[in-house]
């Protein structure tokens, strides 16, 4: 079904080829000369996108813009104005509109905004009805992708709805926030995923190179090019051409770069043969593309081409608490060999809930690697971590590694109240001497938190004898004088 824009503007020869272009773009319009009439309009019937004047009669305080927000905020509208200023530009940009644009504007920037604002405004409302999916299914689905906040519930769908097509993607986002596993993902979830997948790092390559290597040279067509060569876009027709920092790709590779996802063909270097392939390209960068686009360091059309579709992945700071998933995830990743290591101090995590993960992802999983190698005990201490990700808590109270097991018991007292620990939690997952011996450590951290490290009154309460509590201790690593008060 065809988009609908309501275009509101009081010139008319603009008001009748904008609404005849977007006509023939294939966008249904409604054409109005005036912001009372465009009001009318919107309350009268739906729209998928507002595109107004603002210096137009009924509109000398915005009102379209405030009417607009008040009955109809999810309907993303554009301003196109001949008399810019910044009051009202600021003032637009309070009021969320979705663009700002000058007359006299080119018919192609217009119709690339008015994709953008629907496909944006779509994704926010899909976004706000985006069922909460069960984590067996998203393991089964998105295995190198952890992640159950509600930023990545919108991303699994998202993956899901663009996997499919044939669509270039740009994927953006800080540094290590999992941009490389995401288009990995794309591709394995796309029809293409029998065909190759080639990661094209534009940083690595030498600019001198770089050509040669995207798309292949002839025998003797440079110094060193002693036989005839494919290229990485040879190699994954029918596959996925992921590019990586694509911020980074000089001026004069972005131009053959174009043509290249434009049309899908390419030359050799010292060839006179175009290849033809198919291939879907993704790209990632942690630049601002747009403001480099603006900048004049990056092409426009090549962005556009490129950034089809926009995917901006959250920092780990923005996803709740995805930075215990992820953190059980690398302990047990990190430990599959056979550390003594097996979970986190109920501080540590408290001091992973509130760090801000400038390196995101890639930094978690660097500092769960160096505390492993640096812990004394069982548990990931906040001592064990780096001074930069520390806080000041320094409670001893075990958070089991993983999902299996939670040590909710280490508040409750056992022996004394006569309650075990509920092991409610502890899954399949793990074996039964594992299981015993986290419920043991469990029990003994409890124990000794009870005692205030009191070893007679603790081997006591326990029914062992004081030798036998100690030797259970040691071999647990815990320390009574951790627990003395
Ligand atoms: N959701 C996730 N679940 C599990 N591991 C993840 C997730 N996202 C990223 N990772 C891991 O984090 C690390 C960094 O991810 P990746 O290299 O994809 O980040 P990036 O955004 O491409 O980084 P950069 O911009 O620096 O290239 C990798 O080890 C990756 O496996």
């Amino acid at each position: 079904m065809a988009h609908r824009i309501l275009v509101a503007d009081d010139e008319p020869l603009y008001l009748r080829t904008t609404g005849e272009l977007l006509r023939k773009n294939g966008y249904e319009c409604v054409c109005v000369p005036d912001a009372n009439l465009a009001m009318q309009a919107l309350q009268r019937e739906d729209f998928d996108l507002v595109l107004s004047d603002l210096n137009m009669p009924g509109n000398l305080k915005l009102e379209l813009l405030h009417d607009h927000n008040r009955l109809r905020k999810h309907v993303p509208i554009i301003v196109v104005t001949g008399v810019p200023s910044l009051p009202t530009a600021i003032e637009s940009i309070r009021l969320g509109i979705a663009d700002y644009l000058m007359k006299p504007v080119k018919f192609e920037d217009l119709l690339r905004s008015v994709q953008h604002a629907i496909e944006h405004a779509n994704q926010t409302r899909k976004a706000a009805e985006i069922p909460i999916r069960p984590a067996s299914e998203l393991q089964h689905l998105f295995p190198r992708l952890i992640g159950a906040s509600a930023p990545m519930m919108e991303l699994f769908e998202i993956i899901d709805r663009v996997a499919g097509t044939d669509t270039n993607i740009l994927i953006t986002g800080e540094s290590g926030t999992g941009k490389e596993v995401v288009a990995k993902t794309i591709h394995e979830h796309s029809h293409r995923c029998e065909g190759s997948y080639q990661v094209i790092d534009c940083t690595a390559v030498p600019d001198s190179l770089f050509e040669s290597m995207l798309f292949g040279h002839k025998k003797g067509s440079f110094t060193g090019a002693v036989s005839d060569q494919d290229g990485l876009l040879k190699q994954c027709d029918g596959g996925t051409a992921f590019l990586d920092e694509i911020g980074e790709l000089p001026m004069p590779m972005q131009a053959k770069l174009l043509r290249a996802v434009q049309e899908q063909t390419f030359t050799p270097v010292g060839s006179h043969t175009q290849v033809k392939v198919d291939t879907r390209f993704i790209c990632a960068t942690n630049r601002d593309l747009h403001a480099e686009v603006n900048a004049g360091r990056f092409r426009q059309d090549l962005f556009y081409r490129l950034g089809v579709i926009h995917v901006e992945l959250p920092p780990l700071r923005r996803r709740e608490d995805d930075v215990l998933l992820l953190a059980d995830h690398f302990l047990k990743l990190l430990t599959k060999n056979n550390s003594r290591v097996y979970g986190f101090a109920e501080s540590t995590l408290e001091v992973f809930k509130a760090y801000s993960w400038p390196g995101n992802i890639r930094e978690l999983r660097n500092v769960i690697e160096r505390s492993i190698a640096l812990s004394k005990g069982n548990l990931i201490q906040p001592a064990d971590l780096p001074k930069n990700v520390q806080g000041d808590t320094n409670a001893t109270e075990p958070r089991w590694a993983g999902s299996d097991i939670h040590a909710d018991a280490a508040t409750s007292t056992p022996g004394s109240g006569g309650q075990l620990p509920s092991f409610a939690s502890i899954t399949a997952g793990v074996s039964r001497d594992e299981a015993l011996k986290a419920a043991e450590y469990q029990y003994l951290v409890a124990l000794m938190q009870t005692n205030a490290g009191n070893v007679s009154e603790a081997a006591r309460q326990a029914g062992l004898s004081r030798q036998g509590l100690h030797k259970l201790l040691k071999t647990h690593e815990i320390y009574a004088a951790d627990f003395r008060r």
